[in-house]
């Protein structure tokens, strides 16, 4: 089974095209303001019209307005919306409803009771994705090259296809896979060479080094 990689925090043609030429399968525009790698919807509908094809193009939203991701809409072919920040499932289920588009809930995972929420978002959400539960009061809910116990993911049966977050890197993404049995991945910090800055070489040793795992060991 090949890995799904998503690189995440595109903000320029560098990052755009390393994650398209290492054929990455998803790529996340970040939506959020106060992120180092936030982009307007111009911006993103911009970079994205540079590489027709290739990744999906992911929307990352933290707690916006149905305003805020329409104006995303309007500007960037989105295949998946992307919800980081405190969303319900009731709140999930009425942003898929609205705009038509498949959503992937992040979960912040730092102990075993961190994935209650899961059952009651998997009639509502087409994808997970299990990041580090961020450090109370900091400045992001993810993005945040945190780590969390990947064993808590092992033998985990997840209703809906998903994505393991949170610290990644090259050098230590097949390990993870291996120790979660992830069928996905996906990276914002691991591959910048300055905070924000995706690298075009880490990206492609991310995706080289993930897509040569195997979550069975
Ligand atoms: O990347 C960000 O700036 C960001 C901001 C707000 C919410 C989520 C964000 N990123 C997501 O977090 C994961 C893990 O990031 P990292 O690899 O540990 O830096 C990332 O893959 C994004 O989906």
């Amino acid at each position: 089974m090949a890995i799904e990689v998503k690189i995440c925090g595109i903000r320029d043609a560098e990052g755009l095209h390393a994650a398209a030429d290492a054929a990455a399968d998803l790529i996340g525009f970040v939506f959020f303001p106060p992120s180092p790698r936030a982009v307007t919807p111009a911006q993103a509908g911009a970079l994205s019209a540079l590489r027709p094809g290739g990744p999906l193009r992911v929307g990352l939203f933290v707690d916006a307005t149905d305003a805020e991701i329409a104006a995303v809409l309007a500007a960037v072919p989105l295949g998946l919306i992307q919800l980081h920040g405190e969303e319900t499932p009731a709140r999930a289920a009425a942003i898929r409803a609205r705009f038509g588009l498949p959503v992937m809930k992040a979960i912040g995972v730092a102990e075993e009771a961190d994935f209650a929420p899961v059952a009651d978002f998997a009639p509502v959400v087409d994808r997970f994705l299990f990041d580090a539960r961020p450090p109370p009061g900091g400045p992001l809910p993810g993005g945040n090259a945190q780590p969390f116990e990947w064993r808590l993911m092992a033998g985990r049966s997840v209703p809906r296809p998903w994505l393991l977050a949170g610290g990644l890197t090259p050098g230590n993404v097949a390990e993870a896979i291996r120790i979660a049995g992830a069928p996905g991945v996906d990276v914002s910090s691991g591959v910048e060479r300055a905070r924000g800055v995706k690298d075009a070489g880490l990206v492609r040793d991310f995706v080289a080094a993930a897509k040569g795992a195997s979550p069975t060991g």
